[in-house]
């Protein structure tokens, strides 16, 4: 059977089962199948009209954005004269047939003899707008094909809220903080990445992406320390679970301090028990995962010009530096937040950069601040975080496995965050030292 009518036969079976549905979704329900969550309208309505869509403008499209070929060379004999020109008559690349997704379509095209897909990637703006879709992505995963992967609908829009979405994954140091423009769990994994830079201009989403973090983080077995030098505002929710907050310069240099000795007995500690990292302890020996956020990193490099401000900027940087670099093996991790990250914050923040592999930028207003976050590891992700709008709030571009996607994080208000930090404060690993070091500060002051 063609496989067109193949497709039909599926369309017009799908259809009585959407019709039907109040006689057997109860009987699926009772064996565990959520069916409920399956987009019937798309795959009813929107991709059999996206389909033809695709199958009325292909020519079209392909003619004007140079996707046809002609069978002829440009030159021919007419009359006796030899003439150039593009043949009247052009040739589009085979449409294969487009394969349904929960949020697309997947469609291959095999390429004529001598075409390259790179004027495929020049047509994704135009071929979305032929189709009236949110996206095209272009692939070529084999030779002599390009694979187009169409998203129908912002993926990203909306909050999400939906509680299979906001599952945490089981393993430790693993956080879930919302999800990806490729439809899957947008995942921090500390393992992989140790320290993560996050940058984004006022209102942008950082402190909700901070919450989505600390929302994942506060249910493991993790001390969670902060350091918010906007007065402790945007962290003081988190409180009942935090170890130690610094909320000013002088604090935060005890606190980097006392984490810094923290370093040095661990170091110790794995010294002496012949091993290269925390990891290759024993259960009962291996001292408990910390991670460190850092919001509004600025606040620790601007100084007032006096000699002690300057001391305490220089303090921080070089304490910071230090924990970035020995902290992936000893089991501290750092988030590192800012409205703005670049060299004019002071010479140690380009040496902080290297450190921090894991990138996220929201909606940024100096492309500065999007070079120093992407610039280093995706230079085309650099103008995706300049595009994002302020309407996009928790909208951001990040780095995953040398490429680059669009993500959303989840919304977390500070109620909530309110109560999850409560819910667990049980979970709060004491530190005695970095409680002490929080607290001479406020003395010093
Ligand atoms: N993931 C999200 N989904 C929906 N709305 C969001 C999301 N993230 C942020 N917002 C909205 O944007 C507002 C500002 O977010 P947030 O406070 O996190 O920004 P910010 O970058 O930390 O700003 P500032 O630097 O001024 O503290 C939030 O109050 C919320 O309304």
């Amino acid at each position: 059977m063609d496989a067109h009518y193949l497709w039909l036969v599926v369309l017009v079976l799908a259809a009585v089962a959407y019709l039907t549905r109040r006689r057997w979704e109860p009987w699926l329900a009772g064996r565990g199948i959520d069916v409920r969550s399956i987009p019937w309208r798309w795959y009813l309505l929107g991709y059999p009209a996206t389909v033809i869509r695709m199958r009325l403008t292909w020519r079209q499209t392909c003619l004007l954005n140079d996707l046809s070929i002609s069978p002829r060379g440009n030159r021919g004999v007419l009359g006796g004269l030899v003439v150039q020109g593009s043949a009247l008559r052009q040739i589009p690349p085979r449409l294969g047939l487009p394969r349904p997704t929960r949020g697309g379509l997947v469609v291959r095209i095999g390429l004529h003899a001598g075409q390259t897909p790179s004027p495929f990637y020049r047509a994704v703006d135009a071929l979305a707008h032929a189709w009236a879709v949110y996206g095209v992505r272009v692939s070529s995963p084999e030779r002599g094909y390009v694979v187009l992967t169409v998203t129908a609908r912002d993926p990203l829009a909306g909050a999400a809220t939906e509680e299979t979405e906001r599952a945490q994954p089981p393993r430790l140091l693993v956080a879930r903080v919302g999800r990806l423009e490729s439809g899957g769990g947008w995942l921090i994994d500390f393992r992989m990445v140790a320290h993560w830079l996050v940058v984004g201009a006022t209102r942008s989403g950082k402190s909700t992406w901070l919450g989505a973090l600390l929302v994942a983080l506060a249910g493991q077995p993790v001390a969670l320390v902060g350091i918010d030098c906007k007065g402790g505002l945007e962290l003081s929710p988190w409180l009942p679970r935090l170890s130690a907050l610094a909320i000013n310069r002088k604090q935060a240099r005890s606190l980097l301090d006392a984490l810094a000795t923290e370093l040095d007995k661990r170091m110790a500690v794995c010294r002496i028990a012949g091993v290269r990292n925390i990891w290759e302890l024993s259960d009962d020996e291996r001292p408990v995962p910390l991670v460190l956020v850092v919001d509004e990193i600025a606040e620790l490099y601007l100084s007032d010009g006096s000699r002690e401000a300057r001391d305490e900027v220089t303090a921080c940087s070089v304490l910071l530096l230090r924990l970035a670099q020995l902290g992936a093996a000893l089991g501290l991790h750092l988030v590192v937040a800012g409205q703005r990250f670049g060299a004019e914050l002071g010479p140690g923040v380009t040496a902080l950069r290297a450190q921090l592999s894991g990138r996220i930028a929201h909606r940024v207003n100096d492309p500065t601040t999007a070079e120093m976050a992407l610039g280093d590891m995706a230079p085309d992700a650099v103008d995706a975080a300049q595009m994002i709008t302020e309407h996009e709030q928790g909208v951001a571009i990040t780095t995953i496995g040398g490429r680059w996607l669009r993500a959303r994080s989840h919304m977390v208000t500070t109620d909530e965050a309110r109560a999850i930090a409560a819910q667990h404060a049980d979970l709060r690993p004491d530190f005695p030292a970095l409680v002490s070091a929080t607290a001479e500060g406020i003395e010093a002051e």
